[in-house]
């Protein structure tokens, strides 16, 4: 029998607190305190259960006296200070399991309608332009994708993208981890290599604008762009740059450098952002990529499950 107290401080779906309260936690759902307010009261909570409205930064997390886990709906963990989590034991879960087919389905799909110029042309037919061989595609049939990160949403995406009859490569830190989907290779493999590069990978300090413009110099082939992890893991002013370059022959983002949070407005006043949005080689959508209607339900099932098989007897 658990009698933790739980403080939930984002919306999700309902299942939580209903298969929560059936085992035994006392929970309080806060959906809108400012950080300070939510500083002043956490030392009363044993759980937080987050996506990301609130930084769990060092100040936060020591005034956290009784905290004994925070659980993350969704798998990035940037907002949360983890060396000073795990200093101070808090048990730290996220859920990238709920939301891996959404991302990979997403990096599928914006692949498409940019390699293939569906969004352009549709939009040119419906202001009756009729256009074919400006619009002519690119096939994903046989072309080398090269992931950076092997977890859940690169595996997910191989998955997919070894369906298309595309040849996927990978770098990871961890080792031995190739299978039937993709094959794992340095990082020097993969730039000499990829036709397509797709970012799987958390921000860190190490991942912060991986993707440079030395590293764009790094590649060998064009390349088409894809990011659905995190904006700041690429250096946009380089990305720009070799779009207008033709070094990136097209990009796909679901993530912004810009971004402040997930569920803030941009900032608008930036030259680079303005050529993101305005370029026909970019589309961009608002971190949307794990963001089903599917993929809400199996993060909530994914986070309640680890929570209990943590804490419940
Ligand atoms: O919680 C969000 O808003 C996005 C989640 C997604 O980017 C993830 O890290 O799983």
């Amino acid at each position: 029998m658990s009698s933790m107290r739980i403080l939930l401080l984002d919306k999700n779906h309902p299942l939580i607190t209903e298969q929560l309260l059936a085992n035994n936690f006392i929970l309080e759902e806060d959906f809108t305190s400012s950080y300070d307010e939510v500083c002043n009261k956490i030392e009363n909570y044993d759980g937080i259960i987050i996506r990301s409205r609130i930084p769990l930064d060092k100040n936060f997390l020591e005034k956290a006296k009784k905290l004994k886990f925070i659980a993350r709906v969704g798998a990035g963990m940037e907002n949360i200070d983890i060396p000073v989590a795990e200093k101070l034991g808090i048990q730290l879960i996220n859920s990238p399991e709920g939301n891996r087919d959404s991302v990979a389905e997403h990096v599928v799909g914006m692949l498409l309608i940019l390699m293939n110029r569906l969004f352009i042309a549709s939009q040119e037919v419906k202001n009756g332009i009729w256009l074919r061989e400006e619009n002519r595609g690119d096939e994903l049939l046989g072309k080398t994708v090269g992931l950076i990160g092997y977890g859940n949403m690169g595996k997910a995406t191989a998955k997919r993208l070894s369906g298309f009859g595309c040849k996927v490569i990978f770098h990871d830190i961890s080792p031995d981890l190739s299978d039937e989907y993709a094959t794992q290779v340095s990082l020097h493999e993969l730039k000499e290599q990829a036709e397509v590069l797709s970012l799987h990978i958390p921000l860190t300090e190490e991942s912060y604008y991986l993707i440079d413009g030395p590293f764009i110099s790094d590649m060998k082939n064009d390349f088409y762009f894809v990011n659905t992890a995190r904006g700041k893991n690429i250096e946009t002013k380089s990305l720009v740059e070799a779009l207008k370059a033709g070094k990136v022959k097209g990009a796909c983002l679901d993530v912004l450098e810009y971004e402040k949070s997930s569920f803030e407005n941009l900032e608008v006043e930036n030259e680079d952002l303005k050529y993101l949005l305005e370029s026909e080689k970019v589309i961009v959508t608002p971190h949307i990529a794990g963001w089903t209607h599917q993929s809400k339900e199996k993060l909530a099932q994914v986070i309640v499950d680890k929570i209990v098989a943590k804490f419940v007897d």
